[in-house]
């Protein structure tokens, strides 16, 4: 029988599947055939889009030839930040594209508004080549939006993506849905520990990104992630997704190809790592690792611990 994820009970009583599909910079005619194949063989019910990776018009079509019900899919997408004053005209795009009239969660994928009236329809810039924000928009407004969205039956739950503590609190102070997860860069170089806690404290899930270092990944050859995996008999990757599911992350890896995308479901939830190995990943940061991948040239304060 096909494996299949564990749930976690989101703070508005829905389950999420704990490991989910990536589809940034996965090639159209190519995540067509991965989300296919992801929902009829690879036992996955949970798909991570977003309206700026521009596919997902394959990301829907690979759903319809699967021919998995839509009713027993999990799909998240992420509002762009051009439209962090237009929710619902990103979403209505988006739910086209992907061929369904609600989504189960929409995030707003960055913590800044870029210029809506800009020289570009997702990365204004400025003359001097800097992404063009709108510096004074209040993050209050686009989450009401969001929430109005949920009242409207387009969306089950809403939630945030790459929000430090700061930008978080900038809209719980006023929000009457907290968000059920916050998607951000985790992974054995970035474990972000004292975010967790705040959201913990805050009933709000983290979902990991880049859970496997992104594409070139130096993490797989870390030695020891290597040395774990080769104690254990299986693959690095194995491994990196097995910490954070240890630590109640739900995980997001991208794939197209189809061995991998099978694996990094069933492989991880085969193996257990005990407390020393754990211990000895969740201290690779601290002791000299700290990295992240993903640093796109935000002109503007973001308030991460290592990425002010
Ligand atoms: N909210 C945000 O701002 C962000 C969200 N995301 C989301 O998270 C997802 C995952 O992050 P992403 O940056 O794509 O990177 P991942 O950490 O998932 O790594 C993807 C890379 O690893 C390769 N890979 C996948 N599985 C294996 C394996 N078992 N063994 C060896 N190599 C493997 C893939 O190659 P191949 O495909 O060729 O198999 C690809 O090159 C994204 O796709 C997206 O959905 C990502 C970044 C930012
Ligand atoms: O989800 C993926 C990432 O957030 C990606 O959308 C951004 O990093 C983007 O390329 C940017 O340059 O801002």
């Amino acid at each position: 029988m096909t494996t299949t994820a564990p749930l976690i009970k989101l703070n508005n009583g829905l389950e999420i599947p704990a490991i989910g599909l990536g589809t940034w910079q996965s090639p159209h005619d190519q995540v067509i055939e991965a989300v296919s194949y992801a929902l009829k063989e690879g036992g996955y019910r949970h798909i991570d889009c977003a309206y700026a990776y521009g596919n997902e018009a394959a990301v829907g079509e690979g759903i319809k030839q699967s021919g998995v019900p839509r009713s027993e899919i999990w799909l998240t997408s992420k509002v762009w930040t051009t439209y962090l004053n237009r929710v619902e005209e990103c979403l209505d795009e988006t739910l086209a594209n992907l061929g369904t009239d609600y989504l189960d969660l929409l995030l707003i994928h960055w913590p800044v508004h870029l210029n809506p009236n800009g020289n570009h329809k997702f990365f204004p810039t400025l003359p001097n080549g800097v992404r063009d924000v709108v510096h004074d928009w209040d993050l209050s407004k686009t989450w009401a939006e969001m929430e109005s969205l949920v009242k409207k039956g387009k969306l089950r739950s809403i939630g945030v993506s790459n929000f430090s503590q700061m930008k978080l609190e900038e809209i719980l102070k006023s929000a009457t849905i907290t968000p059920v997860v916050n998607q951000l860069e985790l992974h054995v170089y970035n474990p972000q520990k004292n975010l967790l806690k705040f959201m913990e404290s805050k009933g709000i899930k983290a979902q990991a990104y880049s859970p496997l270092g992104s594409t070139n990944s130096p993490l797989m050859k870390d030695d020891v992630v290597v040395s774990i995996a080769e104690k254990k008999g299986v693959e690095p990757s194995t491994v990196l997704l097995a910490y954070l599911l240890a630590k109640g992350i739900i995980v997001l890896p991208k794939s197209v190809t189809p061995a991998r995308i099978a694996g990094n479901l069933s492989k991880p939830l085969s193996i257990t790592l005990d407390a020393e190995e754990l211990e000895k990943l969740d201290t690779l940061a601290e002791n000299g690792k700290q990295q992240r991948f993903i640093k796109p040239p935000w002109p503007v304060v973001l308030g991460f611990e290592d990425w002010i």
